[in-house]
């Protein structure tokens, strides 16, 4: 609390404490074909001899915010990441040990899980070396409608996160004077997807779909297809996505797919010595690209609306 030798006024400075919230840190470690991946979401908060910059507005003591984001980022290269709490006590020890005037660091870290995409339905299926599915539920859609004659079932799902941490590219686009993407020739690809899919079962004369499988196939085959299609943009992994369903699955005629690109973007540690070998990425999420398209079987007819963010 310092007050002397400035205007008496009846106010003083509480508790404070400052730092960089929410670093989206992706690690991959790649042991050949076979990739692990860490995921999290790190906010470091720093108090101690902070008086200064709210009284006077002197930076003389403040490790500016966008240090301690960096910090996040060299430690996940230098370091890895085991555990978030031996990241946190990474990180926590370094801001208190080496700046003076910081007395205290609190570092919160929440981590996302991810499995590995199945290679096959078979209960004892291999796992797939680079592809993830986030941890959690999706949360399954349906929508009936029936006017007394015949029915239109839609079915879906959104929020389910999928990542392949290799067999993705994007080059050779339009370039114009405001563009200024790198080509990618190793990318990280991720999606939430949210589809929907029509059914061709419209008449209480035709046996019906058993709908619990029909929906668990339906992921199971969006999901590998997402694995294994080797891709050259998020469109063409679409497509695939949706081709592979219509293929596999006679009862349903059309899929639309709302696939946003969650960018992963390469760290670059070269200001602090070290070399990101695809390793450390920055997880953003907004802006996205936004890609969305409808695959139908051959002759049928477009019915899910283009512009829905529900059924
Ligand atoms: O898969 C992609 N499709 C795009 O249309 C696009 N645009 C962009 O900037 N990155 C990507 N990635």
């Amino acid at each position: 609390m310092t007050t002397s030798s400035r205007p008496a006024r009846p106010v003083v400075l509480g508790r404070n404490q400052y730092g960089k919230a929410e670093n989206r840190v992706v690690r991959i470690v790649r042991d050949g074909a076979t990739h692990h991946i860490k995921d999290l979401n790190v906010s470091v908060a720093l108090s101690g001899d902070m008086d200064e910059v709210h009284l006077s507005g002197s930076n003389a003591n403040v490790l500016p915010t966008d240090t301690t984001k960096n910090t996040v980022f060299a430690f996940a290269k230098e370091h890895g990441i085991e555990s978030p709490e031996q990241f946190g006590i990474h990180l926590a020890r370094h801001f208190v040990t080496s700046q003076e005037p910081i007395r205290r660091a609190r570092v919160r870290i929440e981590e996302y899980a991810w499995e590995r995409i199945p290679a096959s339905d078979a209960p004892d299926a291999a796992e797939t070396g680079h592809s993830f599915v986030r941890k959690g539920q999706e949360t399954r859609l349906a929508q009936v409608t029936y006017d007394g004659e015949s029915w239109e079932v839609v079915s879906g799902l959104k929020d389910l996160t999928v990542l392949n941490s290799t067999d993705s590219e994007f080059w050779g686009y339009v370039k114009d004077k405001y563009t200024t993407l790198p080509e990618a020739y190793d990318r990280i690809l991720a999606t939430d997807v949210s589809g929907r899919w029509r059914f061709n079962w419209t008449d209480d004369a035709q046996q019906a779909p058993d709908w619990n499988t029909s929906y668990a196939q339906v992921k199971a085959h969006l999901l590998r297809a997402f694995a294994e299609t080797y891709s050259l943009s998020l469109q063409q992994t679409l497509y695939e996505m949706g081709a592979r369903i219509v293929e596999h699955r006679d009862e349903i005629d059309e899929v639309r797919f709302s696939l946003p690109n969650k960018h992963h973007f390469l760290v670059d540690l070269e200001p602090f010595g070290l070399k990101n070998d695809n390793e450390v990425y920055f997880a953003a999420d907004r802006p996205y690209g936004l890609i969305e398209a409808t695959v139908l079987r051959e002759g049928r007819e477009q019915r899910i609306p283009a512009d829905t963010t529900d059924l």
